[in-house]
């Protein structure tokens, strides 16, 4: 963020209005030099006999993004609280709401978090049309510190209050001025002008002087308040299950609500400040950072480059994935041409895209015109003669090499010479898929996640030969299907699967020692992924993992765990969720159960593997069995960081979460792994590749970073990064 040009100006007009004006771009945040400039111009205003009211407003469009996040990581780094500015009292109430003189806030763009809690400590509010208006603050592990947990319930009620505070949903200015929060809707030229003379009524009392701290009416009877409250609790106890801030939030509303306004106001501050310095806003702050971090790609977006404009892709392939990258490109406006082998397949394709946009109309997500319209941008076609017109190729075929380059060496010809390359390879090498072609140069691997049109990570999988226009170019595109884009490097897996490999594989060595399946997928939920290895495995199917698992065991052989489980899982004709029987029983409208029938194959692979200490399963506590799958994964994780795959750590940290849904509250998996410590990961897994073999063998990074006591995040050393492969 720009330091050098942050201020808070203050010019009065003759009309004795104060316009106090927030500059810190690009979003206005809150850091602390921008509140002691918003005190010292309230002070001024205060004082000068020539203003009788203020009109507060943002600089560039946006009223503010809320207090300066970067804030809360000095606080993580330090432990020091008092790094955090006594805002809620001092400022908000104290200096704007119980001031002699009275304040509206005139908001474009945007007014998040404390932002809005600003905004909410003036007299009025007036709001151009489409401003977002929220309080997110509880995706920073937080919640909100400026008096919003008691402002929002008394402006908007306090069912709505809770809602848009616990999902961190923002609402526009319209539904505002609906709800209450917005006074008036006007256009962007007349903004200044109707909030000046909207302070001037308040002043003069042509118009009421409310403070939102004391208004009581739509807050509705205490019982009424606790019962909103109270299914809300059970509601973030199934849904955020071990993040505190959801709770805490409800605690500061109903402390307000039971005692007044005031009270819930220093409740809120008390919580405010116990939950900066937990481990849930450590790990989401580190994941806010993360996530702007991915759009920086050193020697790609640094060097002036600009991206071309794509309107027109192709996409290889109706099947799962290529139907699914066809509705992720509609949906956003990007025309595809959808070529399939025959008709037959081509309408199945079609069909799938069809289903797809059906189902987001079904939950509320898309609207019938909007899927009309999406449709209409979407073109069968069976051979290539519309390829000389567009822009980009996505192949997504079957993982087959010959297939890959046969139809690499054939877009060479069909295709203009600037057309973007682009292959869904998951596995495949890149340089091998375009080893037959001379279009090394633009040739780069897409790799999304299925279902494509949901799952948000996009990996652009570059090679050495891959030019920094076409990474940008693919950036682009990504970043405008409202993809998380993550630049990686080739290898085997690229950086998500890779990295992940083991997950399944340390599972499956614990279940050949004899620990339960169910068990180990219940912890590992608890533990924050959205369901466990075995539940997972059923769910992708065991083809994927026979597939899967023959890759990566050709690529390091000296560390895979071959499993004969999935295979004796086949030849019981189970296919997991496919075919409803797998580790667990599916049927219709309910919920996965344990299939206790697959014990029996459970212990016929155990006696194949007899890996069993002495012939008895292994008795392990509940953290070891977290850690025996989650280690080797960070052990992974610090060779994907040896040789380059990700420009930094936290580049991992952003893809294990959109690509694995690893739990962002942790951070993300190097994150996590270094709140761990480097040294106790290193010395499990010795000790487990002494007793179990060389899957849990240690890495010599990871060595390496617990032996000198350094972050397994921190930057890597001038030889490691000569090693790069980005
Ligand atoms: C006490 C209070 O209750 C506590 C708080 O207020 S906590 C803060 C609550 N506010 C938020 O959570 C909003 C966070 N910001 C956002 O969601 C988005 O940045 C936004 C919707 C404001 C703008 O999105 P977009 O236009 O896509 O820009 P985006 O790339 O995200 O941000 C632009 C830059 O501003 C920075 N930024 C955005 N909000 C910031 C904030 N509140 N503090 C510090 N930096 C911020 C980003 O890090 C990024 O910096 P970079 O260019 O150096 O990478």
């Amino acid at each position: 963020m720009a330091k050098n040009n942050l201020r808070v100006s203050m010019e009065v007009g003759n009309d004795g209005v104060a316009v106090i004006k927030i500059l810190n771009p690009p979003v206005n945040a809150l850091a602390p030099p921008i509140l002691a400039g918003l005190k010292e111009k309230y002070a001024e205003a205060m004082r000068r006999n020539d203003v009788k009211a203020i009109v507060l407003t943002g600089e560039g469009g946006r009223f503010s993004g809320g207090f300066d996040i970067s804030v809360f990581g000095l606080v993580h780094q330090t432990g020091d609280l008092s790094k955090l500015p006594d805002v809620s009292v001092e400022l908000v109430c104290n200096t704007i709401e119980d001031a002699k003189k009275p304040s509206v806030a005139a908001i474009e763009g945007l007014a998040l978090g404390g932002g809005l809690e600003l905004t909410m400590g003036c007299h009025a509010r007036i709001a151009t049309p489409k401003v977002q208006l929220g309080l997110p603050e509880l995706t920073l592990g937080v919640i909100p510190g400026f008096g919003g947990t008691q402002r929002l319930p008394r402006l908007v009620g306090t069912p709505k209050a809770i809602e848009m505070m616990l999902t961190s949903k923002f609402i526009m200015s319209e539904e505002g001025n609906k709800l209450g929060l917005i006074d008036a809707i006007v256009s962007k030229e007349g903004l200044l002008t109707v909030a000046r003379r909207w302070a001037l009524d308040i002043a003069e009392r042509r118009k009421p002087w409310i403070s939102s701290l004391q208004r009581t009416d739509k807050l509705g009877s205490l019982s009424e308040s606790r019962k909103v409250i109270q299914a809300a609790r059970e509601q973030a106890k199934r849904t955020a299950p071990n993040m505190p801030q959801h709770q805490a939030c409800l605690d500061a509303v109903e402390e307000g609500i039971v005692f007044g306004g005031y009270s819930g106001v220093l409740k809120e501050v008390k919580l405010f400040n116990e939950l900066v310095l937990s481990d849930t806003s450590r790990g989401l702050v580190h994941f806010f950072f993360a996530q702007r971090a991915i759009s920086k790609v050193p020697n790609v977006t640094d060097i002036g480059l600009r991206p071309r404009p794509i309107k027109k892709v192709a996409v290889i392939g109706g099947g799962l994935m290529g139907s699914g990258i066809a509705t992720a490109l509609i949906l956003s406006n990007v025309s595809v041409v959808l070529k399939e082998i025959n008709p037959e397949y081509l309408q199945k394709g079609i069909k799938t895209v069809e289903g797809n946009l059906r189902s987001l109309v079904a939950r509320g997500k898309l609207t019938e015109d909007k899927a009309k319209k999406a449709l209409s941008i979407l073109t069968g076609v069976l051979d290539y003669s519309e390829f000389k017109h567009v822009d980009m190729v996505i192949e997504a075929v079957i993982e087959s090499i010959p297939l890959k380059q046969s139809i690499f060496n054939e877009l060479e010809k069909v295709c203009s010479p600037n057309c973007i390359l682009a292959s869904n390879t998951s596995t495949i090498d890149l340089n091998v898929i375009g080893e037959k072609t001379s279009s090394q140069d633009r040739i780069i691997g897409a790799h999304f996640f299925s279902p494509a049109h949901v799952m948000p990570l996009l990996e652009i999988v570059r090679t050495d030969e891959t030019s920094a226009q076409v990474i940008l170019d693919l950036m682009t595109v990504g970043k405008a299907i409202k993809k998380v884009c993550v630049v990686v490097g080739n290898c085997t897996g690229f950086a998500v699967n890779r990295t992940f490999f083991p997950y399944t594989q340390g599972a499956h060595i614990l279940a050949n020692l004899g620990v339960d399946v169910f068990k180990i997928d219940r912890l590992i939920s608890s533990f924050g992924m959205p369901m466990g290895p075995f539940q997972l495995q059923d769910l992708a199917g065991y083809g994927v993992a026979m597939a899967v698992g023959k890759e990566f065991s050709t690529a390091f052989p000296d560390r895979t765990f071959k499993s004969p489980l999935v295979e004796l899982l086949l030849k019981d004709g189970r296919n997991g969720k496919n075919n409803g029987k797998g580790y667990y029983k599916y049927e219709k409208g309910s919920k996965p159960k344990p299939d206790l029938t697959v014990l029996p194959i459970i212990k016929e692979s155990i006696k194949l593997t007899n890996l069993m200490p002495g012939g008895k399963p292994l008795s392990l506590s509940d953290q070891e069995i977290v850690e025996m799958i989650m280690f080797p994964v960070v052990n992974e994780a610090c060779r994907v960081l040896d040789e380059g795959v990700v420009v930094r750590a936290s580049d991992l940290d952003v893809a294990s979460i959109h690509g694995m849904s690893f739990p962002s509250y942790r951070g993300g998996l190097v994150f996590w792994a270094d709140t761990v410590g480097a040294k106790h990961i290193y010395s499990s897994l010795k000790k487990w590749s002494e007793m179990y073999g060389n899957f849990f063998r240690p890495s010599k990074f990871l060595e390496d970073r617990a032996m000198k006591g350094i972050p397994l995040s921190a930057p890597a050393s001038t030889s490691q990064a000569a090693k790069s492969r980005l």
